[in-house]
């Protein structure tokens, strides 16, 4: 583990960053690509640590699962281990073995595969013996939980010979992962039909395709954010387009309240700085991965606001709330919990000469605090957490003029 200091700087005239690909994308991709017959053409996969571990799982087949902290790995690989009728032990770090599982074990079961735990109910490890017979085609699931679970199934649906449907119960968080992962599988010729609450995928095989990932919109929200905070900045994203799956492009609209400006061009985005006007609210359900970039991004820039929907927050990579409390406080600011599911973010009265920020093992907590750079000198604990998304994330800073 290293530390990473970044020194004070202020301006950010016209530099180029080549974004990475995204994992979402990449990681639902690679899974149907492993559920089709036939040869696909998959161009710019993910670098991020959670798509290499994807990828080296699906290639090597080991009998245990390892998918270290990539939740997406470990919710899609136990489906997929079941309808490929295979014997794994899904495992992961310690922290992936708190994260729950226990909605995604209890449909797979229901619709037919063999799933028991080897530690704690609910949470990996878990033994996958594979889906000998389906047994329903008819699931009731909650959507307030997590959206992988649901992409999950999603993704097998087309594979069970009854196929599925879907009903999604309660409050439904990030819905765009859910249409991410529909549009992925129409790309690869699967018809679904989502109807009120209900999504139907019926039996049907999928076509090989070509497909070109896009880049990654939540690592696009770190350079949002410094141009937010930086006195000057004019940066270029490339290989963004302005229809994309992913629904953090939402960071568009919301840092267009934060003061940047966006562009688009064959080449990608180009920000460039611009007033701020108003006391904005933001609402995270489907995009929760924007937290934390947007948390630091006012508290540095002295915007006082309210946050909702960060309900999924506390079951990530780290408990993201209390992470952001504790970090937010070396700058003096705050993430005040209100008595209703809103938090209100009160930004920083005084930034102290230097700032040493703790990253909980959560790459986001070390990416969304890089702008912090804007006001003081700021060191991160553990450089290498970046590499479960955004291996290149300190190189790209090294680009900055
Ligand atoms: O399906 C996906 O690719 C993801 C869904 C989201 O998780 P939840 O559905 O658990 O909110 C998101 O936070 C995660 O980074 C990636
Ligand atoms: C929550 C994340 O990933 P996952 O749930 O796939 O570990 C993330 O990348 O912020």
């Amino acid at each position: 583990m290293s530390q990473i200091l970044l020194p004070r700087k202020t301006s950010f005239p016209n530099t180029t960053i080549p974004l990475p690909s995204s994992k979402s994308e990449s990681n639902r991709v690679l899974v149907i690509d492993s559920l089709t017959e036939g040869q696909n053409n998959i161009e710019n996969l993910a670098e991020a640590r959670d798509t290499q571990t994807m990828i080296r799982l699906l290639k090597n087949d080991p009998a245990i699962y390892d998918v270290l902290d990539a939740g997406t790995t470990m919710r899609f690989l136990t489906a997929y281990a079941a309808v490929t009728n295979k014997q794994k032990v899904m495992s992961g770090t310690d922290r992936m073995c708190e994260r729950p599982i226990g909605i995604l074990v209890d449909a797979l079961r229901e619709i037919g595969a063999d799933i028991h735990y080897l530690g704690v109910e609910g949470y990996p490890p878990l033994a996958v013996n594979g889906l000998p017979e389906q047994k329903s085609s008819k699931i009731r699931i909650r959507g307030d939980v997590s959206s992988q679970y649901i992409s999950a199934l999603l993704m097998i649906a087309p594979l069970l010979t009854r196929g599925l449907s879907l009903e999604l119960t309660g409050k439904i968080g990030s819905r765009t992962y859910i249409e991410m992962t529909l549009q992925l599988m129409l790309r690869f010729g699967i018809r679904c039909v989502w109807e009120d609450n209900v999504i139907h995928v019926p039996s049907q095989p999928y076509r090989p395709t070509s497909y070109k990932v896009e880049s990654d919109w939540s690592g696009a929200s770190y350079w949002f954010s410094l141009v937010a905070c930086a006195e000057e900045a004019e940066i270029l994203l490339t290989g963004l387009k302005k229809d994309s799956l992913q629904g953090d492009a939402e960071i568009v609209h919301i840092m267009d309240k934060l003061g940047v400006e966006s562009r688009f061009s064959d080449n990608g985005v180009h920000l460039f700085k611009k007033s701020v006007s108003g006391l904005p609210s933001f609402d995270f359900t489907h995009c929760p991965d924007l937290a934390q970039t947007v948390a630091v991004t006012c508290a540095i820039i002295g915007q006082k606001t309210i946050f909702t929907g960060l309900e999924s927050l506390r079951i990530k990579e780290t408990d993201r709330i209390y992470a952001l409390q504790q970090e937010l406080a070396k700058i003096n600011a705050r993430l005040d919990e209100g008595t209703d599911d809103s938090f209100t973010l009160i930004p920083t009265a005084d930034i102290p000469d230097q700032v040493n920020i703790h990253t909980y093992d959560d790459h986001r907590m070390a990416m969304a605090f890089m702008p912090l750079m804007t006001k003081t000198n700021v060191a991160f604990d553990d450089a290498e957490v970046v590499n479960k998304s955004y291996p290149s994330f300190w190189k790209h800073v090294a680009l900055l003029k």
